[in-house]
């Protein structure tokens, strides 16, 4: 008991040295409003209860504190200062007008730490600059609008309508279908190669990639504070995860090796064009002229591993939405579909280049990335001293682009969890782009799939609209649209749909 007391005596002392010390190290900063602070953990404890007592999303109270202060909230987690930023024009005027500034990740966020120097998404420094140009430089060359790609993307939308056409409108799941086609399109984006419909290896691919995404929320209390990761990844039993993630990199592993195999087999060159071609050989050429490069077999794998990730879950999401608010909607759906027969009819294949002429469509679609915008939030980290207005951000403050937060600003949307297709509509019936919706982030590390992202969202809604109308079971009709799940990305709650053929 003794020992008990001296220990925990002393635990609280250094705690207390440390905190000292830190602020005494401290600028005075003019740092932006925020909510009160406890001296020591700040707004940690608050967070704590309101996660891990009362069960609330991390995103939830995040948004809560942000529109109490303004479009700019400060925070601090114990020792880590953090920013949350509510309105598109703030992350516009940080991100792209102070991109030098606003466009690393945090290093100490746990899925930093573990994919530090790895593959894309959270990677920083010269590796992810010669990875995003490069990927930048690929997405456009073999770019969206071009016909080769979309005619790749529109065979698999063809093979997911049979599919579809095959359940004779019975009420079910929708989302392993949807699933196996997003995959299917990224593999083909990558390798320029398709899986068979209910390929195996491809079905044991999707039930790992989804496996593990619970455990990398990314807003909650256990990013902040290095003893609570450690407690988060002993809950979400760490070697487990560990097991997955390498078991994951095994099959990209066997993907790449097969790719490789075929290549130095084929002999037709000009058909086979493709992105990992592209990167094999730009790596072999670096490596045969002795220049440097951060291009290897294993940025390679972490690279195909992120573009499944980031580019998988996110479409597949938000299809889902779209399918759940066409039900939810029926007249949204009659007036959809009115517009895409007019113009396309039942049976003509759809082109992405054509969607000016369905503005309605266009205005739906958009509609569904606002209410049901999948990437809650993302991070930056400021690698300098910045300032908004009057206000300085200091360096090494975590920036939390709070997509979910802003597309339910009620200063930028009128009646904001209203489903309005009309709002991106103006007066002459045209879509219109709305400034206040970052679907896909903003800056130096916008999206780079999102040319690919929206092809595929408009041949989806197109082409099912084209053969059915959607429809929720009777017994799954009172559904409530705003009772999404957060995790890494913002689902719909679950639900089962009927393909009716029109
Ligand atoms: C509806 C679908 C999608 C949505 C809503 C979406 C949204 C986003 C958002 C919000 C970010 C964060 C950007 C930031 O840090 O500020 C992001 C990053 C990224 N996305 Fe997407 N995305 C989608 C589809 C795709 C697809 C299809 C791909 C590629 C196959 C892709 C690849 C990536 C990559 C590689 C990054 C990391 C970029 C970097 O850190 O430099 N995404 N996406």
């Amino acid at each position: 008991m003794v020992n008990f007391v001296s220990i925990a005596s002393a635990a609280v002392l250094l705690i207390i040295t440390i905190f000292y010390f830190w602020r005494k190290n401290q600028k005075n900063y003019r740092l932006p409003p925020g909510p009160t602070q406890n001296v020591i953990f700040g707004n940690l404890m608050e967070l704590i209860y309101s996660t891990l007592i009362k069960g609330e999303s991390p995103f939830i109270k995040l948004a809560q504190w942000a529109f109490q202060t303004g479009p700019i909230c400060y925070l601090r987690f114990f020792r880590q200062r953090v920013v949350v930023i509510s309105d598109a024009r703030v992350a516009q005027r940080l991100c792209v007008n102070q991109a030098d500034k606003f466009s690393e990740r945090p290093p100490g966020l746990l899925l930093s730490r573990v994919l530090k120097d790895k593959g894309i998404v959270f990677n920083d420094g010269p590796s992810w600059k010669e990875h995003r140009t490069f990927l930048t430089h690929e997405f456009r060359k073999y770019g969206f609008g071009k016909q080769s790609m979309e005619q790749r993307i529109q065979y698999v939308v063809d093979e997911y309508l049979h599919q579809i056409t095959k359940t004779n409108g019975l009420v079910h799941d929708p989302h392993p279908n949807i699933a196996t086609a997003v995959y299917n399109i990224i593999w083909t984006v990558i390798s320029g190669d398709q899986f068979k419909w209910g390929d195996p290896f491809l079905q044991k691919v999707i039930k790992n990639l989804e496996t593990n995404l619970q455990a990398v929320e990314l807003t909650g209390p256990h990013n902040y504070v290095t003893i609570l990761t450690v407690f988060h990844l002993l809950w979400h039993n760490f070697l487990h995860l560990w097991k997955i993630t390498l078991m994951r990199l095994v099959y990209f592993k066997q993907l790449i090796g097969k790719f490789k195999k075929y290549q130095k087999q084929s002999t037709n060159s000009e058909e086979e064009e493709s992105m990992m071609l592209d990167y094999l050989v730009k790596m072999q050429d670096a490596k045969n002229c002795g220049e440097p490069t951060y291009f290897s077999e294993t940025q390679l794998l972490w690279l195909v591993s992120d573009l499944f990730i980031a580019g998988g879950e996110t479409t597949i999401t938000t299809i889902r939405w779209i399918l759940l608010c066409l039900a939810l909607y029926p007249e949204v759906q009659e007036r959809v579909q009115q517009e895409v027969t007019e113009v396309f009819g039942r049976d003509s294949t759809p082109a992405y280049c054509q969607r000016t002429h369905t503005p309605y469509t266009e205005a739906f679609i958009n509609e569904v990335l606002r209410m049901g915008g999948v990437t809650p939030g993302m991070w930056r980290n400021t690698s300098q001293d910045a300032t908004y207005e009057n206000y300085d951000i200091p360096k090494n403050t975590w920036v939390l682009l709070h997509f979910y937060a802003m597309n339910n600003n009620q200063d930028q949307w009128e009646d904001a969890r209203k489903f309005k297709p009309e709002r991106f509509l103006n007066d002459e019936g045209m879509f219109c782009k709305n400034e206040n919706l970052l679907a896909f982030s903003i800056g130096r590390r916008e999206c780079p799939g999102q040319g690919l992202a929206q092809t595929e969202l408009y041949l989806f809604t197109v082409g099912i609209l084209q053969k059915f109308k959607v429809a929720l079971p009777n017994d799954e009709k009172n559904i409530d649209v705003n009772n999404g799940q957060f995790g890494i990305t913002y689902t719909p709650p679950h639900h089962r749909l009927q393909f009716i053929a029109v």
